[in-house]
């Protein structure tokens, strides 16, 4: 949904310690795909623990607009009614998207082999973000895209009416652009195959083999090549959606930074190719225990126990990027409180994300007193210590809710409170984040008028 609303400032202030148990909602890549195959799939998909948040509901309406039949039965608990692989039917309207690339860019994928027209757009933040990175595989298949200047939305897309297989390497390390050509390759006969440079999140891989399709993976010189038999007949599943890594990212830093802290955050999807923040949090001096290891829904997830600690500088290295992407903007909050430099190296892929991830958080950090360094693809915060960060800036949030948080989780540690312009976007991925964080004892509320 993309109406613009009004902004919503909040401010976050030093509490004492952060206790008790975090339940942070359900994973929202594996949300947008059990929606997306379930519509896809012939029969009844039932998903329980679905991420409710708007960029989620966003993609649940557009596969009501391709023809599925999508029913919230309770909170978290979704049926999806499949219309089948090549099944869907040409939406009556736009397809808003709101904030989400994901959303926008999978539907794609999945619409691309199918003859029919889709025009879809999205917010003011995801009308900026650059779609010819899917448009341009899909016109392998037949597909063809008609959008604004640099590939921006509003865009149509004409689905193939006879799509050729492809094979295809991924320019850039995308989990986006990787399923969005799978999710083509669904409709096209023959074997499509994906190769990717650098391993990005595979959830796609993982739900397409849980729907029965014929999907396999290997490991070579080339990189990753996934290679996919299309034209399945989807069966219908139960998907279980563990609890979202990059959602939990805001109570585990919150809880290393404020002293005194002890959380227990439970269920958390521990899939290695979203582990990179936990790996880098543990070399900094983190002490995170991952508790009770188990398999759910096809994922391997733990209960993370956090408590405070003292964390040096670190560097990440541009291979882990992929898998912490989204962690980078709370990242650079918890190197601006720890001992020392930290390097983030590699992260180019951040300037195309809700905003520039790179410059919001430098100009924010900066208002708050830490030195930063960047170039293109590097990100420098000299850390300032426990209880060295100034604060008292108010932070510009660019429709971003990653962005949002981690000033937030800042103003939680810094001297002075931290406010941001507008925290109205953490409801596209984390409903409930002010309730959340209030109840482990933060002291985050809307800054009164
Ligand atoms: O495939 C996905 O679910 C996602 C992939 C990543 O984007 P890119 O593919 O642009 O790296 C990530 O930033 C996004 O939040 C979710
Ligand atoms: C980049 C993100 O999402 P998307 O690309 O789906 O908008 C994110 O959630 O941090």
């Amino acid at each position: 949904m993309s109406a613009h609303a009004e902004p919503v400032p909040m401010t976050a202030r030093a509490s004492g310690p952060l206790r008790g148990r975090a339940e942070v909602p359900g994973d929202k890549s594996i949300s947008h795909r059990a929606l997306i195959l379930g519509a896809m799939a012939v029969g009844e998909t039932r998903v329980t623990g679905l991420l409710e948040g708007q960029d989620v509901l966003d993609t649940a309406a557009a596969m009501r607009a391709f023809g599925a039949d999508v029913e919230r039965l309770g909170p978290g608990d979704w049926r999806v009614a499949g219309v089948g692989v090549g099944g869907f039917s040409e939406p009556a309207d736009v397809i808003d998207c709101g904030n989400s690339g994901t959303g926008v860019r999978l539907i794609m994928g999945a619409m691309a082999t199918t003859p029919m027209t889709a025009v879809f757009t999205g917010d003011a933040s995801l009308r900026k973000r650059p779609m010819g990175r899917v448009t341009q595989p899909l016109s392998l298949f037949g597909a063809r895209a008609f959008g604004r200047a640099g590939g921006r939305l509003p865009m149509a897309v004409v689905g193939a009416a006879d799509p050729l297989p492809v094979r295809y390497t991924v320019p850039v390390p995308s989990a986006q652009v990787k399923s969005a050509v799978l999710l083509a390759g669904l409709n096209a006969p023959g074997e499509t195959v994906v190769i990717e440079k650098e391993a990005t999140r595979d959830h796609t891989e993982r739900m397409f083999a849980g729907f029965g399709a014929g999907i396999g993976v290997e490991d070579t010189a080339e990189g990753r090549v996934i290679t996919l038999t299309g034209r399945p007949e989807l069966r219908p599943q139960r998907v279980a959606v563990p609890r979202d890594p990059s959602s939990a990212a805001f109570p585990v830093c919150a809880a290393l930074l404020v002293p005194g802290s002890e959380i227990l955050v439970p269920g958390v999807s521990r899939n290695p190719t979203r582990d990179g923040l936990y790996v880098t949090l543990l070399e900094m001096g983190a002490d995170i225990a991952f508790e009770n290891p188990r398999e759910e829904g096809g994922e391997p997830v733990a209960d993370l126990r956090v408590r405070h600690s003292v964390l040096k500088g670190v560097e990440t290295p541009p291979g882990r990027a992929a898998s912490m992407i989204d962690e980078f903007p709370v990242l650079a909050v918890v190197a601006a409180c720890a001992e020392g430099v930290t390097v983030m190296r590699g992260v180019k892929e951040l300037r195309v994300k809700e905003s520039d991830r790179i410059d919001a958080m430098a100009r924010g950090l900066e208002a708050c007193g830490v030195r930063i360094d960047e170039d293109e693809d590097t990100l420098i915060v000299h850390g300032m210590g426990p209880g060295g960060v100034p604060g008292g800036a108010t932070c510009a949030v660019h429709l971003d809710h990653r962005i949002a948080m981690s000033f937030l989780t800042l103003g939680l540690v810094a001297r002075a409170p931290v406010s941001v312009d507008d925290g109205g976007p953490i409801a596209t991925s984390f409903p409930g984040f002010e309730a959340l964080m209030t109840g482990l004892g933060a002291d985050i509320a809307r800054t009164p008028a």
